[in-house]
């Protein structure tokens, strides 16, 4: 039986361009109006998620910064894991490497992070890893699709999950995970149900319990309504 929905956002709940799937919307809010809890867990900052948990309707439980912050409730006080300076002392690296080869990197939302950093796809994200491994940074380069990230290793959207499952009373098995990209790998594996949709990379869709035939949002509704039965046999 399944208690609880966790879900990425772009690429999962959007479309290739980020807007929202509008049926993917509707589908969250049967859930929690039929009292699913429904998380949601992205590479956003919270800023940007709690307008989201806002306007979808859910209750401000969400995983963000892939896992580097976590909170129950929109008055919950938010977790912060990871160390945030270690990636900041790599992307300084990075910023002197492509700058020498006349390339700049664009930062996401700065000052809205607490625990990773984010920027743009504009640079090779293989060169970036050469990178950050040969500085023997502890650090994992994540590309979801819509941006680059540097977050500590150890910390991912899938142990942000079971910190969460824990103070909701529920076991990982409970829950239902549904994502896309490579920072969604840990939490699709953590959970009972682990979903890709059919737009996801390939080691995404190896880790899925069950990987969706429509791309994108479609896919997400695809999904929960396979697993609804699962949702409210209660
Ligand atoms: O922030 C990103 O790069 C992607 O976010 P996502 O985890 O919701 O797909
Ligand atoms: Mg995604």
């Amino acid at each position: 039986m399944l208690k609880a929905l966790v879900t990425d956002v772009d690429g999962t709940i959007t479309d290739s361009r980020r807007r929202i799937n509008t049926a993917a919307v509707e589908c969250i809010r049967t859930l929690v109006d039929g009292g699913v809890e429904v998380v949601i867990a992205s590479g956003n900052t919270v800023c940007f998620m709690d307008g989201l948990c806002k306007m979808v309707g859910t209750n401000g439980t969400i995983i963000g910064e892939n896992g580097g912050v976590y909170r129950r409730y929109f008055d919950g006080t938010l977790q912060v894991a990871g160390d945030q300076q270690v990636c900041r002392d790599a992307f300084t690296v990075l910023q002197d490497h492509f700058s020498a080869k006349g390339t700049g990197l664009e930062l996401y939302s700065p000052d809205y992070r607490f625990a990773d950093v984010a920027f743009a796809r504009n640079v090779d994200v293989d060169e970036v890893r050469q990178v950050v491994r040969n500085h023997g940074f502890p650090v994992r380069v994540l590309d979801t699709g819509f941006a680059v990230h540097l977050q500590v290793l150890g910390v991912n959207k899938g142990t942000a999950l079971h910190e969460l499952a824990g103070m909701m009373g529920l076991s990982p098995a409970e829950i239902m995970a549904v994502g896309d990209s490579e920072n969604d790998i840990e939490m699709i594996r953590a959970a009972g149900v682990g979903v890709a949709v059919a737009n996801s990379t390939g080691t995404t869709r190896t880790a899925a319990d069950y990987v969706s035939e429509a791309r994108y949002g479609d896919g997400f509704v695809e999904a929960v309504k396979k697993y609804y039965a699962d949702f409210f046999s209660r």
